[in-house]
């Protein structure tokens, strides 16, 4: 599904000082995986990201999505930022509906389609609410709901929960596992958190920073939904969570 291959990254700063955000990354994700992006601060984790989705351009090697190599933004796939990235003019079923609209689907369609997953995500209530009107979480449910509306193939997040409290953090956890089990989209998830890596992927991908390097690659092997009190998952977590501190403490 996703192909990177002899990956690197080079940015020039302002000050013509080379950065080397990302070193030799080769990475396979096949369809339906659900493959998390874990690392610190630096480690490349967007920067991949944005590889991936063909908004940033290699500096040498490439990326092929579906047997393709990208070479601009590619359409088939719907991203989520940890910013609402949702456009405070519009109300939520016009910011749902965006993606149908730009692709010139007739209005009542779109609406159709869009309130369907506004009703799937528990904002039924509020199509016709602006942005600012929405507390943190039911804003990120909505840019997600926009991001899959156009129901593409793949899903890009970025720390989509990052912003949000505990609490509504886990529940989104819960609702995101449960949307992909029904839907089985490829998702490629970029965190922070070891306990939602582990949590959340088929996969998870650790990044080492300065340069930002695969060095770690576990599959996880737990049914969902996932305990994370249970034993096998706290034998993960303290597996990844050594490695991090490692990777971590190395890169200081
Ligand atoms: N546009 C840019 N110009 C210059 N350097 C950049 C640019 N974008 C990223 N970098 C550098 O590339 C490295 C990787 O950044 P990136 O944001 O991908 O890391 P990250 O793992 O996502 O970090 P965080 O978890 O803090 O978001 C960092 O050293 C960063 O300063």
């Amino acid at each position: 599904m996703i192909e990177v291959k002899g990956l690197n990254k080079i940015f020039l700063t302002e000050k013509k000082k080379e950065v080397y955000a990302l070193r030799d990354i080769n990475l396979s994700i096949e369809a339906q995986e659900f493959v998390c992006l874990l690392g610190p601060s630096g480690s490349g984790k967007s920067t991949l990201l944005r590889l991936m989705e063909g908004i940033t351009e290699p500096t040498t090697g490439e990326v092929k999505v579906m047997g393709q190599t990208i070479r601009g933004p590619i359409l088939d796939a719907g991203m989520v930022f940890q910013e609402y990235s949702l456009m405070p003019w519009k109300n939520i079923i016009d910011n749902v509906a965006f993606g149908l609209e730009l692709r010139k689907v007739p209005k009542r369609d779109r609406y159709k389609v869009a309130s369907e997953i506004l009703d799937k995500f528990g904002l039924g209530e509020f199509t016709k609410s602006f942005p600012h009107e929405l507390s943190g979480g039911m804003k990120q449910r909505a840019a997600i709901a926009r991001s899959i509306a156009t129901s593409p193939k793949i899903l890009y997040m970025d720390e989509p929960f990052g912003a949000l409290d505990a609490y509504t953090r886990f529940q989104m956890q819960k609702d995101l596992i449960e949307f992909w089990l029904q839907e089985k989209r490829t998702i490629v998830f970029v965190t922070h958190s070891v306990e939602e890596a582990i949590f959340l992927g088929t996969r998870v991908i650790l990044m080492s920073p300065r340069p930002g390097e695969i060095v770690g690659d576990y599959h996880i092997e737990l049914a969902y939904p996932r305990n994370r009190w249970s034993q096998e998952f706290g034998e993960y977590f303290q597996k990844i969570m050594g490695q991090l501190d490692e990777v971590s403490e190395r890169s200081r």
